[in-house]
């Protein structure tokens, strides 16, 4: 991680730095062309200019980090102009209590960026554009750093519960312990008591056994509610006793019981307009408000996609078959209702399709994509081309037989078009001599 100090005690917090056993690099003067980390301290009326400068400058993603104490807070007014996601403020009431929080920020963000840099990451969450790789950080920031419950927005099919496990897998309390989902869609109004809290025996027909609910075995671990949204209002009232006490009653008893769980939930709902319209507890909402993530949908990070395609394609298990230019374009280019989800069953239908022929090519996407998306998306020319002559290499095609099966098409396809062999040679730009030894297979001579 490339720290720049832009600050005025920036020797100072360097060596404050090294001594927390930063071992990146950390200049205290310089361009800082690169740099991940911009620290400035604000105070001397120079942080709107200094943020100018290195929001244009910093690479994507960077962090900027502004040091105000409660003397400068004032004078900066620093919310007014950041772009969120980029700009960090950290305040402390005095110079050295500032430099503590500094260095307690950038050791963090250190370890944030050793997680993201993980190949374990990349091998699970695939993609790097900035959107994709800012939610990463924050989901890496709530696991290894959070405690409180988290709430995945975002459309279906785009990766929430992929989120929530890395919360799990990254949080140092919990990643021994269980990962227990619970479907709220799938919770029957009958049944979800028992589902969710457990039930004694003979506590309903059929109960001939005691039985754990979803909060007990989360216990150690963490309890991931999907689509939490969906819940009738009589459970969330239930949930919140639970959520708050972490202590519960089995159906059919009289005794509390205890669960410690970490809580995350997601939906693909607005939760605040629902908290607005009724529909969903305030007091609840707030409860798994902590931290909020929001999960961006593949339309908002289509540049993801072919790295997602080789990803679910070497899922397969079987030899990776090559993708043509013109079948990625179009991939790259459709829409996704569905998400990453969408896009996953698109590839492994499209692989199984092709499975034998190594090659993915515009054939196997018949039918694949909705015909909205496929007559959406420009094919030009060169992309085709560039996919025939790819095949021809594919198929051991040397340059002179590329170049004279193309010719040969050229000139079968020109007379068909014009209908005689002398408009057809008009529209090639050459004399219908030349065209009528060249379907006999002979060179013409200059001239002819
Ligand atoms: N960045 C990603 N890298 C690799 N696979 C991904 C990625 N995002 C999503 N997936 C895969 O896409 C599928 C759908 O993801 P997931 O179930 O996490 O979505 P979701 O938002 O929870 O969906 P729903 O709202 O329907 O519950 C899963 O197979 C998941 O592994």
């Amino acid at each position: 991680m490339r720290v720049v100090l832009d600050h005025e005690d920036a020797e100072r917090l360097a060596l404050s730095l090294r001594q927390h056993g930063l071992p990146d690099e950390i200049e205290t003067s310089g361009a800082g062309e690169g740099a991940l980390v911009v620290v400035v301290l604000a105070g001397s009326g120079t942080v709107a200019a200094a943020a100018e400068h290195w929001l244009r400058h910093l690479p994507h993603p960077g962090a900027f980090i502004v040091g105000c104490t409660a003397r400068t807070r004032a004078a900066c007014q620093c919310e007014d102009w950041w772009p969120e996601g980029i700009c960090d403020l950290v305040t402390a009431p005095d110079d050295d209590a500032l430099q503590t929080e500094l260095v307690m920020r950038l050791v963090r963000l250190a370890e944030l960026e050793a997680i993201l840099d993980a190949d374990w990451l990349h091998e699970r969450a695939v993609g790097t554009s900035p959107v994709w790789r800012r939610t990463l950080q924050l989901v890496a920031e709530v696991g290894r750093f959070g405690h409180g419950a988290c709430l995945l927005q975002g459309e279906s099919g785009c990766g929430k519960e992929l989120l929530a496990r890395l919360v799990h897998d990254l949080d140092p309390a919990r990643r021994r312990g269980p990962f227990v989902v619970v479907d709220c869609t799938t919770l029957s109004p009958e049944l979800s008591g028992s589902e969710l809290f457990g039930h004694a025996r003979g506590a309903f027909t059929h109960a001939l056994n005691a039985r754990d609910g979803a909060v007990a075995l989360a216990d150690g671990g963490t309890l991931f509610l999907d689509e939490i949204g969906e819940l009738e209002l009589p459970l969330q009232a239930r949930l919140l006793r639970v959520i708050q006490e972490h202590t519960y009653k089995r159906v059919g008893e009289d005794n509390w019981r205890q669960s410690d769980f970490r809580l995350t939930c997601a939906t693909n709902r607005n939760l605040e307009a629902d908290v607005q319209s009724g529909r969903f507890r305030g007091d609840l909402f707030f409860r798994i408000t902590q931290w909020t993530v929001r999960a961006p949908s593949l339309a908002e990070r289509r540049e993801d996609i072919p790295a997602l395609v080789q990803h679910f394609l070497a899922q397969g298990g079987q030899r990776v078959p090559q993708i043509m230019p013109e079948v990625m374009a179009r991939l790259k280019a459709a829409d996704y209702p569905g998400n990453v989800r969408e896009l996953r069953n698109v590839v492994l239908r499209m692989a199984d399709r092709q499975r034998g022929f190594g090659v993915l090519s515009t054939g196997c996407l018949q039918g694949m994509i909705p015909t909205r998306a496929l007559t959406q998306t420009p094919i030009t020319w060169e992309q085709t081309l560039a996919s025939a002559v790819e095949g021809a290499l594919d198929a051991g095609m040397g340059l002179k037989g590329i170049g004279q099966l193309a010719e040969s098409m050229a000139v079968q396809m020109a007379e068909q078009r014009m209908g005689s062999t002398t408009r057809a040679a008009e529209l090639l730009g050459v004399t219908p001599r030349a065209l009528q030894l060249r379907r006999r297979g002979r060179q013409p001579e200059a001239g002819q």
